[in-house]
């Protein structure tokens, strides 16, 4: 049996795994990391996340400019526009490698890697693949989440593709794309096929897209059936591979409809990297869906070893994992700071874009707190006059009597940046609305919405 290499800290995944392991190598730690990607390194988002599918969404956002550009006075020759589908990929496809590369090289300077599987035999003892055995004072848990592929009869014959699968092996743009799920992945690929001039039909269970603010996800679903075909309400019964197409037979309240086209995409949630980890053996505890228990100091159930990141399922997104890994690393080495999502924010890069910090509507209601709500359209001011007055609005909940900032949403352009100043204002002592109201913007912006609206609630 191998020796135990031991080390300050062990970090299994290299995704977000690597902030715990910059701070250790940064407090002069020995640091051993836990990949079993190596060609991958930089996790999810380097490579199959954010990054990748912003990429794809630029060329999107490329296509919608053209396609209006007739509305600024100036006219193109629209049936000369012609997509080079593959030429799109391939610039993403080599970012991706060259930003993996570049992990990958800062990895090998930095921590002592260890590639391929590894899993607990003992307690705080794990063993890779090839039979290394390793141990650490302070293990950080960070394996990340993969697609979860619902149990649809008839799905694996239907050759579905994944985010995986759309980055590293679409080779032909779908001329019908069919997407399963209208969250975050199936409306971020719903806007780049169909701007690339996909036709994309959205089927999801719930009778609207998202999981926003209700004013928001109303919104977004209107616009969003626009340009693509939405079926809501809808159960997927079975998948179905008929005359070279495929697609799914699905129930909705007229009953049972077969929705065909050429490819088919699964966007129906993740589900988490914890099976076949061995934890049980370690003592750290699992929730009902797999996701890894932690305290709100993200210590699991066992007192040396720390979870963060999509593994323990509370926001999947990178720049959450990124805040959670540093309070980790610093609550494993003496710290006792609690993780705080009041001003956790997220962005859904579709079109219309979507940002959005702090509490819906209805979470307030729910939560009984007494608020005003102000609401303002971007046609209704002179910047968002100036960029053609889209659909969309910015919407502020504030706590009466307090001015306390309870939420804040936007649907409309550059929504995931004009959040910010809020998501700031709302880490100030008491998130007064009047840091907002009380600051001179620039005339004429886009975030002088942002203004205005904190202005209706004075
Ligand atoms: C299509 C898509 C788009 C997204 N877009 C955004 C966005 O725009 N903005 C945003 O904030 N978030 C976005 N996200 C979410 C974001 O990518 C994730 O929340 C984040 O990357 C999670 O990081 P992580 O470190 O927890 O997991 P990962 O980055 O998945 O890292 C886990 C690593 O651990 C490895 N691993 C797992 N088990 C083992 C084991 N037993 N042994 C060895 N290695 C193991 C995995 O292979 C992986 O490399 C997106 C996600 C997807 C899927
Ligand atoms: N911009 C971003 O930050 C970004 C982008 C992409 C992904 N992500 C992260 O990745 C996670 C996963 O994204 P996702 O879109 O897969 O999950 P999601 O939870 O956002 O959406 C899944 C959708 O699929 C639907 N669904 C699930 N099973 C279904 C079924 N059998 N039939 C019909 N509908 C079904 C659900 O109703 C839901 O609307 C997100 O939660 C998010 O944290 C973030």
């Amino acid at each position: 049996m191998a020796a135990i290499e031991r080390y300050d800290v062990v970090c299994i995944g290299g995704g977000s795994g690597l902030t715990a392991a910059y701070y250790a190598q940064r407090d002069g730690k020995s640091v051993a990391l836990v990949d079993d990607r190596p060609d991958q390194l930089g996790g999810t988002c380097v490579n199959r996340g954010c990054i990748p599918t912003k990429g794809l969404i630029q060329a999107a956002e490329v296509m919608q400019t053209i396609r209006h550009a007739g509305d600024f006075g100036i006219h193109l020759d629209q049936s000369s526009v012609r997509v080079d589908f593959q030429a799109v990929l391939g610039t993403v496809r080599r970012r991706r490698e060259n930003d993996a590369a570049a992990v990958r090289r800062w990895v090998e300077s930095a921590f002592t890697p260890y590639y391929g599987r590894g899993h607990f035999v003992g307690d705080k003892l794990i063993e890779m693949e090839d039979g290394r055995r390793l141990t650490g004072e302070r293990i950080f848990i960070a394996a990340g989440a993969r697609p979860a592929i619902p149990p649809i009869p008839g799905l694996a014959e239907s050759g579905f593709l994944t985010n995986e699968s759309v980055i590293f092996d679409l080779t032909e743009q779908p001329e019908h794309l069919i997407i399963l799920g209208g969250g975050y992945i199936g409306c971020e690929f719903a806007h780049f096929f169909s701007a690339l001039g996909t036709r994309v039909t959205v089927i999801d269970h719930s009778e609207c897209l998202l999981a926003e603010d209700d004013d928001v996800r109303a919104l977004f679903t209107q616009e969003l059936a626009k340009r693509v075909e939405l079926v809501l309400q809808a159960e997927a019964r079975q998948a179905l591979v008929r005359d070279g197409q495929c697609g799914l037979v699905v129930a909705t309240g007229d009953g049972e409809r077969t929705v065909l086209g050429d490819r088919l995409l699964l966007a129906t949630g993740r589900r988490p990297n914890t099976d076949g980890l061995g934890l049980e053996r370690t003592g750290v505890e699992l929730n009902d869906r797999g996701f890894v228990v932690v305290d709100d100091g993200l210590r699991t159930t066992h007192p040396d070893i720390y979870a963060y990141g999509d593994v323990i399922g509370q926001g999947m997104f990178k720049h959450t994992s990124s805040y959670e890994g540093e309070l980790a690393y610093h609550n494993a080495h003496g710290a006792t700071l609690a993780v705080d999502y009041t001003a956790n924010p997220h962005a859904v890069f579709s079109s219309p874009q979507i940002g959005s910090v702090g509490l819906t509507e209805r979470a307030c209601r729910d939560q009984g707190l007494d608020y005003v709500v102000a609401r303002k359209d971007y046609a209704d001011f002179a910047k968002g006059k100036i960029v053609g007055s889209p659909p969309g609005f910015a919407k502020l909940l504030v706590e009466k009597g307090s001015d306390r900032i309870l939420g804040f949403h936007m649907i409309g352009p550059q929504a995931a940046d004009l959040i910010h100043e809020v998501v700031v204002a709302m880490n100030t002592p008491g998130a007064k609305a009047e840091r907002v109201r009380d600051s001179i913007h620039v005339h004429p912006t886009l975030a002088e919405l942002v203004r205005q609206v904190f202005d209706d609630t004075a």
